[in-house]
Formats: structure tokens, C-alpha cells, sequence
């Protein structure tokens, strides 16, 4: 089964926990769940924009966790938060990763710690049970890939494209190499992030890895006021495109039944 993980930023709205729930029932296999800061340098305008206004709100990383705490009893799917690497030290990765473990967070995600800064991260998350996710880009080079690879807990992020997250019009050509590339040297999952941004290109990205994380496309309508429902309508839809990858006849087989029809 190839996997969905959809992201929402933490606290967007008074009911945001709602939009989880939503995910969820859309056929989500887990959820990134964003912890906004203010200066969020890998990310792209709309996610920018998705912390800005949780910020604006005055949420915080408590109030956060507070929400998902009352609602983890109803949530079945893991759930990663993903932050940057100045909210994850301010108190220690000790005391973070133990909050986040108790209010049912499993796993992390925190770009801006590379594979040789994470030892105080990594021992401290693996202490509280949580799963320290780490990320490879297509310039990644081989060497460095493998100890990602080897360090990574619960899965591998495949960032698709060299820049910001964000929507684009494509799939990016570096997507499957790079997915095969990690593929080649784990066998954890390996989940393609980054761009993917219509149901086509989950559906690509989901055949050259073993799934997709997908953000801004949906913060883009959250921010522009959609509803839970609607939300539960997207994600249904990239459920769909991912599952097709699944479906499909294998390259060669399609390729012997094409033939045999000519011949
Ligand atoms: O927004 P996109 O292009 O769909 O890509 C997912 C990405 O935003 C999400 O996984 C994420 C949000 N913030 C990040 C920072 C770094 C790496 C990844 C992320």
C-alpha cells in the first residue's frame, strides 16, 4: 500500500483539530502536523502564510499540544510534528521530544538539523518513543545519503526539488531518481515531499516511492477558508491518485500486453 500524508499547520484555526479528523476520515495513513515559528526558512509563501496566521492567532506549541491531547483518543493515525530547529532547543530536545510523546505525537520531523548535528536529537527522541524522521535532497551526495538513510526512524523524507516547499506545476524530474536512489540503500519507507500538488502528481511520485507528503496545496485552501468537509474532499482525492499507483500493471507486463494485442 502506497501512503498519504497530508500536513496541517498546528493551530491555524480555533477548530483546526477538526481538519485532522477530516484528513483521517479522507484515508490519511498518518499526519504532519506543522509547529509554526516565525522565521521558517525552508518554507514557501503559503506556508509561510499558514504559520503567520496561527502566530497572528496566538497559538502556541502548548496550546498546540493541549488541543491534540483532547482529541488523541479519536485520531488512529500517527502523527508527526514537524519544526524547526530553534522551537525544539529552546527547552532542550529532551523535554520537547517527552512533550510531544505525551500528547501522542510519534515522530519528528526538524529540517534544519542535518544528519551530523542530530546525536542530542536523535538519543533524546529515541529516549521518549519518538520516531526522528531525517530528509535527503536530489544533491545529497551518495556517502552522506547512506547515513540519512541508516538514521532515519519511522521513514525517509524524499525532498523532491532544491528550494522552498510550495506548489508547482510538475512533478520534479530529481522526484524519482532520488526516491530510487534511497530506496537503494533502506528499507525504510521512503515518502516524496515537496511539490506535489495535483492528484497526477501524487499518483507519479507515489509509483517512484512508497508515498507522498502533501502540504501547501491544502494549506492553500485552508487559508482561503475552506472547510473541514471541503478539506476531507481533497485529501480524498490525493488518496485516490496514490492509490492508483498501486493498481497499476507492472511496466513490464503492461508492456506484454500491448504487444500481444498488436501481434
Ligand atoms: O508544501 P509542499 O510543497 O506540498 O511540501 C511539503 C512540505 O511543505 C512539508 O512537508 C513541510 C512543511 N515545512 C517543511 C519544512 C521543511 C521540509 C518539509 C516541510
Amino acid at each position: 500500500m502506497k501512503r498519504l500524508y497530508p500536513y496541517l499547520t498546528g493551530g491555524i484555526t480555533e477548530d483546526w483539530t477538526d481538519y485532522l479528523l477530516a484528513y483521517q476520515q479522507a484515508g490519511a495513513d498518518a499526519i504532519e502536523i506543522g509547529l509554526p515559528f516565525s522565521d521558517p526558512m525552508l518554507d514557501g509563501t503559503t506556508i509561510q502564510q499558514a504559520s503567520d496566521r496561527a502566530l497572528r492567532r496566538g497559538t502556541t506549541i502548548d496550546a498546540i499540544l493541549a488541543d491534540l491531547a483532547a482529541v488523541r483518543d479519536r485520531i488512529s493515525v500517527p502523527l508527526f510534528a514537524m519544526t524547526y530547529a530553534n522551537l525544539v532547543f529552546r527547552d532542550g530536545p529532551e523535554v520537547f521530544c517527552r512533550r510531544l510523546a505525551e500528547a501522542g505525537v510519534s515522530g519528528l520531523i526538524v529540517p534544519d538539523v542535518p544528519v551530523d548535528e542530530a546525536d542530542g536529537l536523535s538519543s533524546a527522541a529515541e529516549a521518549a518513543g519518538v520516531d526522528l524522521v531525517l530528509l535527503a535532497a536530489p544533491v545529497t551526495p551518495p556517502e552522506r545519503l547512506a547515513e540519512i538513510a541508516a538514521r532515519s526512524r519511522g521513514f525517509v523524507y524524499a525532498v523532491s526539488v532544491l528550494g522552498t516547499t510550495g506548489e508547482r506545476d510538475e512533478l520534479a524530474g530529481t522526484a524519482a531518481p532520488l526516491a530510487a536512489r534511497i530506496k537503494a540503500v533502506t528499507d525504510l519507507p521512503v515518502l516524496i515531499g515537496f511539490g506535489i500538488s495535483r492528484p497526477e502528481h501524487a499518483t507519479a511520485a507515489a509509483r517512484a516511492g512508497d508515498g507522498v507528503v502533501v502540504a501547501s496545496t491544502l494549506m492553500r485552501r485552508v487559508l482561503d477558508g475552506a472547510t473541514p468537509g471541503e478539506l476531507l474532499d481533497d485529501v480524498a482525492a490525493l488518496r485516490a491518485a496514490v492509490d492508483q499507483a498501486d493498481q497499476e500493471v507492472p511496466a513490464d507486463h503492461a508492456h506484454a500486453e500491448v504487444s500481444g494485442d498488436r501481434g
